[in-house]
């Protein structure tokens, strides 16, 4: 994609990076309570404390987020959910929430492993030194990052095994979902994607979670 090509030789439009920035810290705040009510949910001890887990790795990357770069690039803070990331949220909040545990483990699972497919890519792609987006290029290239992936797929793959063919096709279908709105994510930020209604709307309903 255009916004990951550019990220890599660092051409990037800051506008751009800030817009991805600004949305993916809204976006890793419904991400944590969705995987928190995967872990409430879950049949597994040890599936509780690896969602447990999971959701305080995605508060702790969007604190960093925060930290490094809501400063350094000025972003604005208390801007709504673009339609996307809004999108994409509400989705895996539903599915956390309403889908059989299974079937919303599946559908977190793209948020791990298309990051690790990405990050890799990137990382191996890199060209240019001084790119002003390599801290976040670091996020998702460490070995610390690998393992918690491979335990989310190992978790849904054990999960899938409990299934029956149907369960596991909801599954699929919830991962290919999800896969899809990675992709959105990405290409709304590529376009500055904004709501199409006219100025007289009010768009903010100042409902936020902090
Ligand atoms: C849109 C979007 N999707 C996935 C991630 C990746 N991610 C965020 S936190 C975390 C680990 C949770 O313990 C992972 C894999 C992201 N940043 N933004």
């Amino acid at each position: 994609m255009p916004f990951i090509q550019e990220l890599i030789s660092g051409t990037l439009d800051s506008e751009k990076f800030k817009f991805y920035i600004a949305q993916d810290s809204l976006y890793l705040e419904h991400f944590a309570r969705a995987l928190a009510i995967i872990a409430a949910r879950s049949n597994e001890t040890e599936q509780v404390l690896d969602f447990i887990r999971f959701a305080e790795g995605a508060i702790v990357v969007e604190n960093a987020l925060h930290n490094n770069y809501f400063k350094e690039f000025d972003i604005t803070k208390n801007i709504p959910q673009s339609p996307s990331c809004h999108h994409y949220t509400s989705y895996l909040l539903k599915e956390a929430a309403l889908a059989q545990v299974e079937v919303a483990m599946a559908s977190v699972l793209p948020c791990f492993w298309i990051y690790k497919k990405v990050g890799d890519y990137i990382y191996q792609h890199q060209n240019k030194k001084n790119n002003p987006y390599q801290t976040w290029i670091d996020t998702y290239a460490g070995k610390e990052f690998d393992l918690l992936v491979n335990k989310a797929i190992r978790i849904c793959d054990e999960a899938a095994n409990s299934c029956t063919a149907v369960q596991q096709g909801k599954m699929t279908a919830a991962f290919l979902k999800s896969c899809q709105l990675e992709w959105l994510f990405w290409d709304s930020a590529w376009r500055l994607e904004q709501w199409p209604f006219p100025a007289n709307i009010l768009i903010d309903t100042g409902v936020h979670y902090r």
